[in-house]
């Protein structure tokens, strides 16, 4: 069966698409760089307390209404955040130092790691850069499984702490993603068997992402990661408590931030979620913006089936009442949806839509 990372392998990339810009050089926001903006923006660089925010549901796991809650909020807006998750705060502070250590080091020595064209992980700027004809300001630092590989290119006798936190995140986060979709599955209804889940489990997809927003002198101009959705079930997203600038896209109301909670972690609905829902859930459009005097660092972590599963809208979901409920989407395997993702971005769900 294929790897997450062989899926990537047909879609290579242009050296330009890979390495990002030397932050530390550069001291005003260049062309390359600059978005234009659009008038329906207003909200777009407003981070002001007083500003019309919102706040995604926090939902405490170990309550008893946590899969309630967590079903409500994936349908309503596709994205919330879990508080008693039970990953230790020092594997978050130790993750966080661990990124810290990786993405303050000279460029020079960041580009050790480079993502390769046709690779999937390593250092570089972010997938859906292609797409855009402007740069982000960001770079990350993609892993699937131990990193073991760009880390010792890095720090050749010091990479063992790194590769042990990354790895011991990972294991933690795929047990947490399981358990977030097993509640998931129970909110709709679903049985075990009607997703054959021992084989969803088994051999997952799994990505690691660490993401680095430097600290940029015009953040009205610049984008950190311009709007997309997630490809695949659900992503973890840990972002340091003192950073703002992930926002979402709601509809009627523009762009909301989404405001960092301390030693909670945000969820949201990908792609694959999406289609295996029948569009019950939201796949949640989000982006960032840089801010002028932090330096956000956040930690993404993504969960899908394995390559050969096929995703469609789950057979509970579409049988029940007639027309109202008929799949809207085919399914397709997690490889090519992937690949077609890699192609077409955002135009990939209308492809496989139905109606
Ligand atoms: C398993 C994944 C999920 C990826 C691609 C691959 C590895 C890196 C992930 C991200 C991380 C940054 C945003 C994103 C949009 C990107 O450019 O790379 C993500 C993308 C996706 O969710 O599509
Ligand atoms: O850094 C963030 O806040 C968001 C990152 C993100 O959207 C991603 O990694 O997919
Ligand atoms: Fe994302």
């Amino acid at each position: 069966m294929a790897t997450l990372s062989e899926a990537y392998t047909e879609t290579p990339l242009h050296l330009q698409h890979i390495i990002p810009i030397d932050f530390d050089s550069v001291e005003e926001v260049p062309q390359s760089h600059s978005w234009p903006q659009s008038d329906d923006e207003s909200p777009r660089r407003m981070f002001n307390l007083d500003g019309d925010h919102f706040s995604i549901p926090a939902i405490d796991l170990d309550s008893p209404d946590a899969i309630e809650m967590a079903g409500h909020a994936c349908k309503i807006m596709g994205i919330f955040q879990v508080t008693n998750h039970g990953i230790p705060s020092s594997l978050l502070r130790e993750i966080e130092s661990q990124a810290w250590r990786f993405f303050t080091l000279p460029a020079r020595a960041k580009v050790k790691a480079l993502r390769s064209p046709s690779g999937a992980t390593g250092y570089g700027v972010a997938r859906i850069a292609p797409f855009f004809n402007k740069f982000m300001w960001h770079e990350g630092f993609t892993m699937m499984g131990s990193p073991l590989e760009h880390a010792r290119e890095v720090w050749p006798h010091g990479y063992r702490k790194f590769c042990e936190v990354m790895e011991d995140y990972q294991d933690k986060m795929k047990a947490l993603s399981e358990r977030l979709l097993a509640m998931i599955l129970k909110y709709l209804g679903i049985s075990e068997h009607d997703v054959d889940w021992p084989r969803l489990r088994s051999n997952a997809c799994t990505a690691l992402q660490l993401n680095s927003y430097p600290r940029c002198p015009d953040p009205g101009q610049a984008m950190g990661l311009a709007p997309h959705t997630d490809t695949l079930l659900l992503t973890i997203l840990h972002q340091n408590h003192s950073a703002h600038g992930l926002q979402v896209h709601r509809e009627g109301r523009g762009w909301v931030p989404v405001f960092p909670m301390n030693g909670a972690l945000v969820v949201n609905v990908g792609d694959m979620l999406h289609i295996m829902s029948n569009a019950m859930f939201p796949s949640v459009v989000h982006r960032v913006i840089p801010s002028e005097n932090t330096h956000r660092l956040t930690v993404g972590y993504f969960y899908g089936p394995p390559t050969d599963f096929h995703v469609g809208p789950i057979h509970g979901l579409t049988q029940t009442s007639g027309q109202e409920d008929a799949a809207r989407f085919r399914s397709i395997t997690v490889k090519d949806y992937v690949q077609m993702k890699a192609k077409n971005l955002d135009k990939a769900l209308s492809m496989i839509r139905i109606r």
